[in-house]
């Protein structure tokens, strides 16, 4: 499997970085982006393994809904017709805290963070999913240029963006295909681009024409790829793949996700230039919504 690099640090190049989003995003939707320093993604997963070490019923405090705060174990099942049981994951997620009254929860919801045991984390959290904002912003003026847009087609329609970060503990637990039993069940992204950091562990599998294939990042390179309604916007020139977690190593597993999305009210439908329209307009907000409904959540604990 072919995977692009774009590099957002120092080795920026707005031409070369053009041509290789959309050659990702025609072939599997995937590509690396090479972004963060050493420094911001380990005080992430130090950040992470420390709350996911802390008790259960300390964890449990945390729980809102399924945007914001704590997941415990079997709170997911991505694939329910190939899956035995839930996803072997627990989360937590930072999720938006927008005011506004047309919208209700789950999208904008209050935050919530373990202040009394964990004093830093709100603060090392927040700002890392500030930089996955300014990364995804910068990514969404790549994508406008890549169809021949104004670099600033999409920035109106992410104002007040429901996007979620999602920290994920994986079990040390190996995964059995066969049987169902999945770190994570086979699954597209519903947003519009997903921002993965996974801790070196291996486990992400990527379809392509009916294969799967193991992705294997350099380190600290961030894993991104097309989500559904980027897909509905192109349509269906870019491309949301399958993707799941294969637990094979028996090891923990650390990750750490943005999903980026458009504002719920925005309606997504295929962009001028992208040929005829396959797909009548959607919002933001009813596509999410389907898509919950699709996979099975167990209610916050
Ligand atoms: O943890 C990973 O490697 C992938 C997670 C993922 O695909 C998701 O949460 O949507
Ligand atoms: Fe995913």
């Amino acid at each position: 499997m072919d995977i692009q690099t774009i590099d957002m640090g120092e080795g920026f190049n707005e031409v070369e970085a053009i041509k290789s989003l959309r050659r990702a995003a025609q072939s599997h939707g995937f590509f690396f982006l090479k972004a963060l320093s050493d420094e911001e993604s380990s005080k992430m997963f130090e950040t992470s393994k420390a709350f996911f070490a802390l008790p259960e019923d300390v964890k449990k405090q945390e729980s809102t809904d399924y945007t914001h705060g704590y997941l415990g174990p079997g709170w997911q099942l991505l694939d329910p017709g190939n899956q035995s049981r839930p996803d072997t994951k627990e989360a937590f997620c930072v999720g938006p805290e927008l005011e506004d009254q047309t919208i209700q929860p789950p999208f904008y919801n209050k935050n919530t963070f373990p202040d009394t045991h964990m004093p830093e984390m709100r603060q090392v959290v927040t700002r890392y999913k500030e930089r996955m904002f300014e990364l995804s912003k910068r990514l969404n003026r790549i994508i406008a240029l890549s169809f021949g847009l104004s670099e600033d087609y999409f920035d109106h329609t992410f104002e007040k963006s429901p996007a979620i970060l999602r920290m994920l503990h994986y079990a040390a637990e190996k995964s059995d295909v066969e049987q169902g039993v999945l770190a994570a069940g086979a699954h597209t992204d519903w947003g519009m681009i997903t921002l993965l950091l996974t801790d070196g562990q291996p486990g992400l599998q990527v379809e392509e024409n009916g294969q799967w294939f193991d992705v294997i990042e350099p380190k600290g390179t961030l894993i991104c790829n097309v989500g559904d309604m980027l897909q509905r916007w192109s349509n269906d020139t870019y491309k949301s793949s399958r993707h799941r977690v294969v637990n094979k190593t028996g090891l923990d597993r650390y990750s750490i996700v943005f999903f980026f999305h458009p504002n719920p009210k925005t309606v997504v439908s295929p962009l001028p230039n992208c040929g005829k329209p396959m797909y009548p307009g959607i919002t933001c907000e009813e596509h999410l919504l389907s898509r919950f409904k699709a996979t099975k959540q167990a209610p916050p604990v």
